[in-house]
């Protein structure tokens, strides 16, 4: 799926009046054979686009659960090759997959190979967190030339010119990372989250998402308020792992209507 209609479905949902909901899952994880049946799940369930992260060794913004979920996948022999390569088998699918990697994957695979190959799998855009605004360029112009987004990152500490700057080149979405710190389950946020929510969306040109440390029905519903929905990973990750898929599928049904 472009980048295009990547958006236009956002659009979509947003228009029907339901939130935004992204589920974060570990390619690999649970072994390659599950990936595509995982990713209809979450798409019968009401998901608006997949997260999917490619294990890493060093993967930096990563809390406790999906470092072990990516130790998982990299044991049971997953590479970046290997995802593509399953992504392929079920290419038609109509949901939009977002690929989150970190920079040495993709600097290894080849700036340009590698976005070939996520046109290839149908993957819609790439989440880059340890690829800064000031560095994107090398990357950004062979995303382009695929039709394929970079979705960016602001964080609570982004100064305002940066956030201005970030929502000025938002594509996909905006992904505002509510937390100081790594991904992981949270019991609170700061005071601070809904004003800062409130304050990205003011001209910013996609959907905010809000996205770390979100866990249960109730901070779904409380923080896709102030946005235009959220992402969910480390929960989702561990109710994969452990069999319960009871809990994600109220997870996704908390952000309708
Ligand atoms: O796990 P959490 O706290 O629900 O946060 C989402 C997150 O897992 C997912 O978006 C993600 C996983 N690894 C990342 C690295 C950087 C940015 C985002 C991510």
């Amino acid at each position: 799926m472009s980048k295009q209609q990547l958006e236009t479905r956002f659009k979509q949902i947003l228009d029907q009046g339901d939130k935004l909901f992204v589920p974060y899952i570990m390619a690999g994880d649970g072994g390659l054979d599950v990936l595509n049946e995982r990713i209809d799940f979450l798409a019968d369930c009401g998901a608006s686009a997949i997260e999917l992260g490619l294990p890493f060794s060093d993967p930096v913004a990563d809390g406790e659960t999906i470092q072990q979920a990516g130790i998982r996948a990299l044991k049971s022999g997953t590479t970046v090759q290997r995802v593509f390569d399953t992504l392929k088998q079920s290419k038609d699918r109509n949901i939009p997959i977002i690929l989150m990697t970190y920079m040495n994957p993709v600097y290894h695979y080849g700036i340009d190979a590698f976005a070939k190959a996520c046109v290839a799998s149908g993957v819609s855009g790439l989440i880059v967190p340890d690829l800064p605004m000031e560095e994107e360029q090398a990357v950004t112009d062979v995303l382009h030339q695929y039709d394929l987004a970079l979705i960016r990152l602001v964080a609570l500490t982004s100064p305002v010119a940066r956030q201005k700057e970030l929502k000025k080149r938002t594509e996909g979405f905006l992904y505002a990372v509510t937390v100081t710190g790594t991904t992981g389950e949270r019991q609170t946020f700061t005071d601070r989250v809904h004003q800062y929510l409130a304050d990205l969306k003011v001209g910013a040109t996609t959907p905010v998402l809000a996205g770390f440390g979100v866990s249960s029905e109730e901070q779904v519903k409380n923080l896709a308020r102030h946005c235009d929905g959220v992402v969910v990973g480390s929960r989702i990750v561990k109710a994969f792992h452990d069999g319960e898929k009871d809990v994600i599928k109220a997870l996704i049904e908390a952000s309708k209507q």
